[in-house]
This record gives C-alpha cells, structure tokens and sequence, in this order.
C-alpha cells in the first residue's frame, strides 16, 4: 500500500479519511464546514474538505457520491467522478447538487461523498490514417438491445 502525503486543516475537528472496512474502494470525505447549511432543491455548491493531497505521479483520486446520500436525500456529485489531478495542491472539494425536491441539510462532518485513489496511465496519441476493426464497429448506445 504506497503512502501519500495529506495535509488537514482542521475546521470542524474532521479525522482524516479512512477506508470503513478492509475491502473498500473509497475513504468517505467529510464536510469542514463552520456550521450547518442547506442545499435547496436543484442547487449546487462547493462542499470544501480542509484536505490537501500529494499525490505521486501516476496516481489520480475520484470524488465520488455515497450511494445512501443519492438514494435517501438526492445528494449526489454533480461531476462525478471528480478527477483530483497527480499534480493538485489546493484543497479538494466536493461539488454537490440536491437533485430531491425538498432542502437537504449538510451538517459539520458529514460524509458527503468517497474518494478513491488509483493509478492512472498517461498515453501517447499517434495520429493514423485508419484504425483497426472490431466486431462492434461503430455500433454502441444501446444497439446490443436490452436483454
Ligand atoms: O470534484 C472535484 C474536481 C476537481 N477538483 C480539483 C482537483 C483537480 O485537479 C482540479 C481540476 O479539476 P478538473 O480538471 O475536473 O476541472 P477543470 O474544469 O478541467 O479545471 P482545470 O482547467 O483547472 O483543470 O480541481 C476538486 O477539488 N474536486
Ligand atoms: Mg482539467
């Protein structure tokens, strides 16, 4: 398990992430906010985390959505999965969108949504002038049928 570097600054007392049981993909992130707000329908906000993260090159971490949020309360990511670059040093935040019909509360603390870390490939493009052929050709979006 290689380590990375995590600075916390400390708002709301938050631990610092950790992975909820032995096979989990994410570390829940929390809210660092000063005190409680509320999200009204259809709107979005930055969630900050009072997190900063080296990674080492090769790596990226994705801010994901917790799935009890999406399910009880409509709290998802707007841009899941949110991309944490190898090379960001500012704070990580989560962009929250309230997709229910009611105000959801966001309470100091909170785990709002997960981050998972892994590694990631960088590639060369080379230009041709044709690519290669495959059994599904250009069929997608649904052309395999349903069942
Ligand atoms: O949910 C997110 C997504 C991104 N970021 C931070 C880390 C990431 O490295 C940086 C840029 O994110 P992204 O590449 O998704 O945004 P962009 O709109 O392409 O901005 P940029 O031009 O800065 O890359 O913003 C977060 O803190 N939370
Ligand atoms: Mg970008």
């Amino acid at each position: 398990m290689p380590n990375v570097h995590i600075k916390i600054i400390n708002k709301s007392a938050n631990p610092l992430p950790a992975y909820a049981t032995s096979g989990s993909s994410g570390m829940d992130l929390r809210a660092d906010l000063p005190e409680p707000f509320t999200l009204g329908s259809l709107e979005r906000a930055f969630v900050p985390t009072g997190l900063f993260i080296e990674l080492p090159e090769g790596y990226e971490a994705q801010v994901r959505p917790r799935s009890g949020l999406a399910i009880k309360q409509g709290l998802t990511c707007l841009n899941t999965p949110g991309t944490i670059d190898a090379d960001y040093r500012g704070e990580i935040k989560i962009i929250l969108i309230n997709l229910s019909k009611e105000p959801q509360v966001i309470n100091p603390g909170d785990r709002v949504a997960q981050m998972v870390i892994q590694q990631v490939e960088q590639v060369t493009l080379v230009e041709v002038a044709e690519i290669g052929t495959t059994e599904r050709g250009a069929g997608g979006f649904g052309h395999t049928g349903h069942q």
